[in-house]
């Protein structure tokens, strides 16, 4: 049986540290770190999320800005907020929950993020600094995950590493701080033809699909290490009720593999922790501290 990463554990303890350095950092700057998050429109997932991020900040001791739009929300004034925030002195981070309602250009919100207070890592300035080595601000769930592959396996270099999804958020960061580890990286997608082969040659598995647990046991290599990115929302065995399961289908690969992370309690305790993480090291730098 594999060994179950405890994301959850992990988290609370990065939160700890967080913490720590909060308290350090508002003693040197007499202020606390602050982060803003904007929420548009009503989603129940999004409103659960934001409700947990303004939670898990404050108990590090961090200032929360929540911004609560209606869906009706124009582009016009959402940029305005963004302007409002990038001037704000008491802001170090600024998160926009996506999805933004249909209508609004996400794209030309997330650019207009200051890229020093861009603490989900989203902005162009914020990927072309992973991607060329300079210090910059690296997506929550990558990074997370990351962390959970260093605590696990140390040293990464030389390994394979196939990440299932290319997406702008998840996917593609994962890709650069693998490589960055020197990894041999293989990013996979919808068009990759034989999947399940592609994957059985990895030692590590980020699986970012969205699909629910549709990586099987046997597609992966006895003792590899599985990072489970997925969040689906699917029927429970109880009439009526729904649970949350990941991308790989843990049941089978717990069978094969040497470690992998559980969904709920793997990477989305993670996403949160690195959210604090990012923001207290953004405070620092506007600071001078870091
Ligand atoms: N734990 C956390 O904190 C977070 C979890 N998530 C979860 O991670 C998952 C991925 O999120 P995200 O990256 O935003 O999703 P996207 O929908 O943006 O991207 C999904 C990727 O999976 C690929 N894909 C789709 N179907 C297949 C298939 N059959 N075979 C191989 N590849 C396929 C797509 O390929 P193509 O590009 O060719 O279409 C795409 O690159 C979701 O379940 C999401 O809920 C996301 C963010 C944070
Ligand atoms: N600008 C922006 N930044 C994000 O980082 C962002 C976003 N928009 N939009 C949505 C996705 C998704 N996301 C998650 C965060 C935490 C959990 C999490 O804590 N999950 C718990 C379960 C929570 C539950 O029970 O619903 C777990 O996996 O154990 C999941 C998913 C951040 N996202």
């Amino acid at each position: 049986m594999a060994d179950i990463i405890d994301g959850k554990a992990f988290a609370a303890d990065l939160r700890g540290k967080v913490a720590e350095g909060v308290a350090e950092f508002s003693a040197k700057a007499g202020r606390k770190p602050g982060l803003a998050v904007v929420l548009v429109g009503e989603d129940p997932a999004s409103q659960i999320y934001v409700r947990n991020k303004h939670k898990a900040t404050v108990a590090a001791g961090m200032e929360s800005f929540e911004h609560r739009l209606p869906a009706d929300t124009t582009q016009e004034d959402l940029l305005a907020l963004v302007a409002q925030l990038n001037a704000d002195p008491a802001v170090d981070g600024i998160l926009v929950q996506l999805p933004l309602p249909k209508g609004l250009d996400e794209n030309a919100v997330i650019q207009a993020i200051d890229p020093d207070k861009d603490v989900d890592g989203f902005t162009t300035a914020s990927a072309g600094r992973l991607m060329t080595g300079l210090p910059g601000f690296v997506a929550c769930t990558p990074l997370g995950c990351l962390m959970l592959l260093k605590d696990r396996l140390g040293d990464l270099s030389g390994k394979t590493a196939v990440i299932i999804g290319r997406s702008n958020i998840v996917g593609k960061p994962m890709a650069q701080l693998l490589l960055r580890e020197s990894c041999t990286v293989t990013i996979a997608h919808s068009r990759t033809k034989d999947l399940p082969d592609v994957v059985r040659a990895a030692d590590i598995v980020v699986a970012a699909v969205g699909r629910p647990e549709m990586v099987k046991g046997d597609w992966l290599k006895p003792g590899a290490t599985v990072i489970d990115v997925g969040i689906n929302r699917v029927p429970a065995a109880d009439e009526g009720k729904t649970k949350l399961v990941g991308d790989v289908d843990f049941a089978s690969a717990s069978e094969t593999v040497g470690a992998i992370t559980p969904v709920p309690g793997g990477v989305g305790p993670m996403t949160i922790a690195c959210l604090l993480y990012n923001t207290l090291e953004a405070a620092n730098r506007r600071e001078g501290l870091a």
